[in-house]
């Protein structure tokens, strides 16, 4: 066993009592009983305050009376001891200093705060459950509500990362691909992309924390997202480069095209429903289902050689390379991963279809698991295809959207892919009429006649090529 780190006579309480740090990282004393903290899970920080230390920690809710402010099912909880010397204190403050800087805490975050992300309540999300914490844990922080849709990926740009140890988005999904899309349109960005990201939930889609927060069986709460960030741990995220002619965007969390992307975002004309939107307008589409023309195109990871029809890359891509045209912007910018994509071994699926949809991890929204098996820096993104359905099998689909369970469906096909080309087609029943390419809750292409079609989208609605990079970016992770 690990030596102690130190051990010392502390008042607590009036009465006398030894109190240890030891070397495996618990603080154990005696007070009526046994008692002990784990440093790293659970003190956020300490302060000297006179001749005491007052401790900082955050616990489960259930087992402790409350003398701090509760977080939902954990809690912030002051423990206080008093040396018996200035010397003793000093000592105190020096070891616990020591052990919690070797956990490579952030010590100074860039906030992102949407104040009209989901409900509305990002602002009160971040004073009642993110601000006391990081106070807690004496982490210094600058705030920045967003003003406008790509404020925050224009901060991003400009700003000196130098300053910070991490960024972190109280919002939806929406902002953390702003904040992506920003480090990787800087000069710097192969430095830049390192920067760790954080996200609290407070938008309507909430997938990325959802998923990081379920991997490890803790609730998608504020709270648990903060302590995740607190506690500093990392993971690598894998990041899509999104391609149509000069055209680059990065995804983090998936592409919809057919009946998913309709959904999400044709059912934006019944906003007024609230949450019973999307049930209301996914019943509406099944029984008016469309099917979409088009063909996919992909390069299957091992274990998957098998779907689709083997095709060569020459047939499906997008420009002939003697006629692109010479790449003229933000050459500086990341281009997206360099492999050679003629060599690989593609495939082909042709439509119609009913749905196809790439996803990154395996939470679309809190209550969507789209791609049960899908891994945050596995290199590839899990594709979910379905071509045909019964209506009354489409709708038992929907519901096991919440628990993964339609990826076993025999209308539905699910592999991981290294390489993706869309070529999106009109609507089967009526040929006039095209669809949506949603991507991150973003619709970057509308075909003819879809929903707000006089928008324009950053993409034409015609062949695209999405390509990973494996763990390009770094996410905070409960573990
Ligand atoms: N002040 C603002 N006014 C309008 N739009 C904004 C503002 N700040 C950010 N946005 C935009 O809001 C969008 C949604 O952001 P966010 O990530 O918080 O939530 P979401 O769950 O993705 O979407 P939702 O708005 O449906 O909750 C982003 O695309 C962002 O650009």
């Amino acid at each position: 066993m690990d030596q102690d780190i130190l051990s010392d006579q502390v008042r607590i309480n009036g009465s006398i009592t030894e109190m240890t740090l030891t070397g495996d990282g618990k603080l154990r004393w005696a007070d009526g009983g046994q008692r002990s903290l784990n440093v790293e899970k659970e003190v956020l920080g300490f302060v000297a305050e006179g001749s005491r230390i007052k401790i900082r920690t955050v616990v489960e809710a259930r087992d402790q009376i409350c003398c701090g402010g509760s977080t939902g099912g954990l809690m912030r909880k002051n423990y206080v001891f008093e040396p018996l010397s200035e010397d003793s204190q000093r000592l105190w403050c020096e070891k616990l200093r020591e052990r919690v800087d070797s956990f490579g805490r952030p010590k100074r975050l860039y906030i992102f705060v949407n104040p009209y992300g989901g409900k509305n309540f990002a602002s009160k999300i971040f004073l009642d459950h993110v601000k006391p914490l990081l106070e807690d844990a004496n982490v210094q922080f600058t705030v920045q509500e967003t003003k406008y849709q790509l404020h925050a990926k224009e901060i991003v740009i400009g700003m000196d990362l130098s300053k910070y140890d991490g960024i972190v988005c109280v919002s939806g999904d929406g902002i953390l691909v702003e904040v992506v899309n920003g480090l990787l349109e800087r000069e710097d960005w192969s430095s830049a992309i390192k920067m760790p990201l954080g996200v609290v939930p407070a938008g309507t889609g909430n997938g990325m924390v959802k998923s990081l927060l379920d991997a490890v069986g803790e609730p998608c709460k504020a709270s648990n997202a903060t302590l995740a960030i607190i506690r500093g741990h990392k993971r690598s995220l894998d990041v899509a480069t999104i391609l149509q002619g000069e055209t680059r965007y990065f995804s983090v969390l998936m592409l919809a095209w057919g009946l998913v992307a309709d959904i999400d975002i044709e059912s934006e004309k019944f906003r007024w429903m609230g949450s019973a939107r999307i049930d209301f307008y996914a019943l509406l589409r099944i029984l008016h289902l469309r099917q979409y023309n088009g063909r996919v195109s992909f390069v299957p990871a091992p274990g998957f050689e098998n779907c689709g029809e083997p095709t060569t890359y020459s047939e499906q891509y997008i420009c002939n390379p003697s006629q692109e045209q010479p790449i003229k912007v933000l050459q500086h910018r990341y281009q997206g991963p360099d492999v050679e994509l003629s060599n690989l071994q593609w495939r082909t699926i042709n439509g119609p279809f009913v749905s196809v949809w790439l996803h990154n991890v395996p939470w679309g929204s809190e209550g969507t698991m789209a791609a049960p098996d899908a891994k945050f820096s596995d290199g590839y993104l899990d594709l979910i295809i379905m071509r045909d359905s019964p209506k009354l099998g489409l709708l038992g689909l929907m519901t096991e959207l919440s628990n993964g369970g339609h990826v076993k469906s025999p209308y539905v096909l699910y592999l991981k892919v290294k390489a993706f080309i869309l070529e999106p087609g009109t609507i089967a029943q009526d040929p006039s009429k095209e669809g949506i390419i949603d991507v991150d809750g973003e619709v970057i292409a509308r075909g003819k006649g879809t929903y707000q079609a006089d928008r324009k989208g950053m993409m034409s609605y015609d062949k695209l090529q999405i390509m990973v990079d494996q763990g390009l970016a770094t996410l905070f992770s409960p573990v």
